[in-house]
């Protein structure tokens, strides 16, 4: 693979580019560019076509997606144990809504690369005092002084390495013991005999066993079953990082960013003449946008012509976060026009960023049960229309942190700030994770299953 882009032919440099940070030193940047034009891919061409073809059988209807992790990473957060829990949260997840909905579950992480957050302020301010925004630790610093928030190039560098950990771990986690399907299923049982709300989940753990004890008389696992495919993903927020890691496949002569499997556009910066459109379009890896209340189908149209002219199966996703209020209104029309238009998306639910309130205490968080609401109407929407609900992206962590109120071991307001984390907004924790997945396993009946085909055993990326 070779370097697509050159500081000097900056290509996307006549597109406005949203939400990018303040560098105070154009020159220190594009030191790190050029290094990181020279430092080797992460992820790599293949193992994104093999996401594409995944996404294409969701789109299809044949598949579902599950997509997850922080809302921002840290470098601190660079753990062992941090991103083993993750994995292992999202994988139980999986194993709940793989059995529910009969087809295979698309597991892709927001991680190994999420580290960089647009803000709706430019700057923040506090007792008084004014300074510039967190943007995520690829940009500056969280804690509230002057020098911690000036934008640092060389945090790009340091995302690298973070990112290039993370995957490793995560490469070795979901090859290993931890992606075993018995061992997955167990934490399930303990998960679901600690539960306030096990009773609820009772049977389906009963039903799991049963099938894993068929698999095992059949000869055909669970056993076999230990390595999972796994995807990474985040935004695709900052330029100056992402062309700079975007490469030239050798065999097929195409750009592919290769920070991630899959990249997405955010709600802020899906600006039809922006420069985030425009680079997105010239990459090759399967991309998402986020789709907030303010988007209209025509709008959507447009992104569709921009992002998938081909129209190419699996290139497109969109990440609808519209709130528990709104999706049963706004959704119905993008759907609609969408169809018509015979684009074939992904169709994904986003049920946090829509949901986010404020807490008397003054923390961002989310309620439980907005959360699961969003995600109901969003069932309704595509039951009634016929279309197929493809998946969730949420946000959440392994560990058990107070962010989010609710859930069956309940946190209240009041617990918010014993172990709030987060260094932007509120992510469900492990057992709100698990209760979700459990929830949402009663939404998938069996109008979301198509025959179901495994997806081709070709060797995934991170296994
Ligand atoms: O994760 C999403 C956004 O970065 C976040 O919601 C922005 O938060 P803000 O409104 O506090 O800037
Ligand atoms: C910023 C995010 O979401 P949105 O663009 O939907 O606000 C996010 O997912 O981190």
């Amino acid at each position: 693979m070779v370097s697509w882009n050159t500081s000097s032919q900056d290509p996307l440099r006549a597109y406005p580019a949203a939400q990018q940070p303040d560098w105070p030193d154009r020159s220190a940047l594009d030191a790190v560019t050029r290094e990181l034009e020279t430092l080797p891919p992460l992820v790599f061409a293949d193992e994104c076509d093999l996401l594409k073809d995944r996404l294409a059988a969701v789109a299809r209807g044949e598949a579902f997606l599950l997509q997850g992790g922080d809302c921002a990473e840290t470098f601190d957060a660079v753990r062992t144990d941090t991103t083993r829990d993750k994995l292992s949260t999202l994988l139980q997840m999986a194993v709940v809504l793989t059995y529910a909905g009969s087809v295979p579950v698309v597991k892709v992480g927001r991680l190994a690369g999420q580290y960089a957050k647009p803000r709706s302020k430019a700057t923040e301010t506090r007792d008084g005092r004014v300074l510039p925004v967190y943007r995520g630790d690829a940009v500056n610093g969280f804690d509230f002084t002057q020098a911690s928030r000036v934008p640092d190039p060389t945090r790009l560098l340091t995302m690298y390495q973070a990112s290039v950990t993370t995957l490793n771990l995560v490469r070795a986690f979901s090859a290993g013991r931890n992606a075993n399907l018995r061992q997955i299923h167990n934490l399930n049982r303990d998960f679901v005999s600690g539960s306030p709300s096990g009773h609820r989940y009772e049977s389906i753990a009963d039903e799991i066993d049963r099938a894993l004890r068929f698999m095992h008389a059949t000869g055909s696992g669970p056993e076999a079953a230990d390595a999972e495919e796994f995807f990474v993903s985040h935004e695709g927020l900052l330029l100056d990082y992402e062309t700079a890691l975007t490469r030239v496949d050798s065999s097929s002569g195409l750009p592919y960013a290769t920070s991630g499997h899959l990249l997405w556009i955010g709600e802020r910066t899906r600006d039809l003449s922006g420069a985030h459109v425009e680079y997105f379009s010239r990459i090759n890896n399967p991309v998402a946008v986020k789709l907030g209340p303010a988007a209209t189908s025509d709008s959507v149209l447009r992104l569709i012509d921009r992002l998938d002219p081909r129209r190419e199966p699996g290139r497109l996703t969109l990440i609808v976060r519209m709130g528990a209020g709104k999706v049963r209104e706004m959704l119905p029309p993008l759907v609609e026009k969408v169809t018509a238009s015979g684009a074939q998306v992904a169709w994904v639910c986003d049920p946090m960023h829509g949901n986010t309130v404020e807490a008397p205490s003054g923390h961002k968080t989310r309620r439980f049960d907005d959360v699961l609401d969003e995600i109901r109407g969003f069932f309704d929407v595509h039951h009634s229309l016929g279309s197929h609900p493809g998946g969730i992206h949420v946000e959440f962590t392994g560990n058990h942190v107070t962010e989010c109120v609710g859930g069956g071991h309940e946190v209240l307001f009041e617990d918010l700030a014993s172990r709030y984390e987060s260094v932007c907004d509120p992510r469900l924790n492990r057992s709100q994770s698990l209760d979700l997945a459990f929830l949402v396993s009663e939404f998938l009946g069996p109008r979301d299953r198509r025959p179901a085909r495994p997806l081709s055993a070709t060797s995934g990326p991170v296994r």
